[in-house]
């Protein structure tokens, strides 16, 4: 989302996270090949991740644990935050839809308002980027038509505007591209329909699409994108890089790790 001053105090800015399950590697893998995961790096990368935010000022909330969910640590794809509403996925692959219930009751602990994706719509929160009043959702494997008019009518009593863009070639929206905290858009152009977009930068490599805007002049992106945090760097971001390897893996990255809710 561009950045914008926190409508709470600072010290109430809240991440929701999740720790990976020991089953990690047993997780969906759609447009990459398998590899080994090992699982006890992923706890300590996963550690550092939420270290990272915190170190950036945000409290840290953590999920219940959910070993039997495999992908449940990609905890961004259970819920959309926007406004002090929470709009619950209906993640558009089966095996994830357990994983919202306890996001459900975590949200409504935070006094969120809640919504939900339901009937047939399908939506993961890795295709819904907001950047500003602008909500560019994905159209994608795992996102349909009919949850992008649903979240349109739902974000819309937010103020907010959806922008469907189709995905192809990769899992999510939000695995093609992101915002900086100024929001331009940055990403791989080979993965979106640019033609809806107001621009695209393009990223020195693929994880460099993936940033997550911890603030004003902070971002965290992924260790595996060192000429992207480079170029930030060169641009006056505070970069924080993080080795999610073990998440990359299994088709994750940075951004679906937590739910920002500022
Ligand atoms: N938002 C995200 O980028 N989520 C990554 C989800 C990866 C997981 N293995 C899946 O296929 O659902």
């Amino acid at each position: 989302m561009t950045w914008q001053e926190p409508s709470v105090e600072p010290e109430k800015r809240t991440a929701l996270v999740r720790r990976p399950s020991p089953r990690l590697a047993d997780g969906l893998v759609t447009h990459i090949d398998r590899t080994p995961v090992d699982a006890g790096l992923a706890a300590r990368q996963h550690e550092a991740y939420v270290e990272a935010l915190r170190a950036a000022g945000w409290q840290v909330r953590e999920l219940p644990a959910a070993d039997d969910l495999p992908d449940a640590v990609f905890v961004e794809d259970t819920v959309v935050v926007c406004d002090g509403l929470a709009l619950l996925a209906r993640p558009g692959a089966a095996e994830r839809r357990a994983e919202v219930a306890s996001v459900e009751r975590v949200v409504t602990e935070l006094g969120l308002e809640v919504a939900r994706i339901d009937g047939e719509a399908t939506l993961d929160g890795g295709d819904v980027l907001q950047v500003g009043t602008t909500v560019y959702v994905g159209r994608s494997g795992r996102t349909n038509e009919d949850a992008i008019c649903l979240a349109a009518r739902l974000l819309g009593t937010r103020g907010r505007h959806v922008v469907p863009v189709q995905v192809e070639g990769c899992l999510h929206l939000k695995t093609a591209m992101t915002a900086l905290p100024d929001g331009t858009l940055i990403g791989n152009p080979e993965w979106v329909d640019t033609s809806v977009l107001p621009g695209l930068r393009v990223a020195p490599e693929p994880s460099g699409a993936h940033v997550v805007v911890l603030g004003e002049k902070r971002v965290l992106i992924a260790a595996s994108a060192p000429r992207t945090a480079d170029q930030l760097r060169d641009e006056g971001y505070e970069v924080s890089a993080v080795d999610i390897s073990e998440f990359e893996k299994m088709e994750g990255c940075v951004t679906c790790l937590s739910v920002l809710v500022p």
